[in-house]
């Protein structure tokens, strides 16, 4: 199977649109209020409804109560979580049983992250996305982090058949280096694909097929 693909932080009609026409994996809206790419919930309807079925619509937010998710699900629904917070175990196990058919992605910041906790989070969760911190930042970074880490937490997420994605300044210019070296089952990016505060078709397109090219472990 190739290494999937999520492209993230859309906020615009027309940039789903032409995002869609590609064979992207997942598509993330940013449901964390008062960041650049956050979509209201007005916003967040008309963008999901534009999604079809076979690409996974995925709702990022950061330490959200079990009610802030449960409002976003009455605008819409859609099929994965990205907790991109300091959620403990124990919060990712009240919304795996609040919301039994949600996909739940933890985000591990590196750094602030070990990988040994990943063995706390792995009955609630099924799949772990590394990402930077950035001055105490998180998500939306474009900066990548440190990826010698990486082999620890993959070896780790083998043991528990857990799925291992990669965020954090992934660009077109950097992503056959990282799938080079290392590997993982999938990569988000979000900087990477914008021109101008835009999504850009043509860097969508060129990601998909850098990243395409590449058999998943
Ligand atoms: O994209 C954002 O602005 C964002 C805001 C808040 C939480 C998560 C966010 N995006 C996620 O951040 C990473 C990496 O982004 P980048 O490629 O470094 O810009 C990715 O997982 C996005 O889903």
């Amino acid at each position: 199977m190739s290494i999937k693909l999520k492209c993230c932080g859309f906020q615009n009609p027309e940039d789903v649109r032409q995002a869609i026409v590609y064979p992207l994996d997942a598509i993330g809206f940013i449901l964390v209020q008062n960041r650049k790419r956050s979509v209201s919930k007005e916003s967040f309807y008309s963008l999901i409804s534009i999604v079809p079925s076979s690409i996974e619509r995925v709702g990022v937010l950061i330490n959200p109560t079990i009610e802030e998710v449960q409002s976003w699900l009455a605008v819409a629904s859609f099929d994965r979580i990205q907790l991109h917070g300091t959620e403990s175990p124990a919060q990712c196990k009240e919304i795996a049983a609040h919301f039994p058919n949600m996909k739940i992605t933890k985000v591990f910041h590196v750094g602030e992250n070990e990988p040994k906790q990943v063995i706390d989070y792995v009955a609630y969760i099924d799949m772990l996305l590394l990402d930077s911190t950035v001055r105490g930042q998180r998500g939306g970074t474009g900066q990548n982090f440190d990826w010698s880490k990486i082999p620890a937490f993959k070896k780790i997420c083998d043991q528990y058949q857990l799925p291992l994605w990669i965020a954090g300044g992934i660009q077109v210019n950097n992503v056959s280096l990282l799938l080079d070296q290392y590997s993982i089952a999938g990569v988000d990016v979000s900087s990477g694909i914008e021109r101008e505060h835009r999504k850009d078709a043509d860097l969508i397109r060129e990601m998909i097929w850098r990243v395409k090219r590449y058999e998943s472990s």
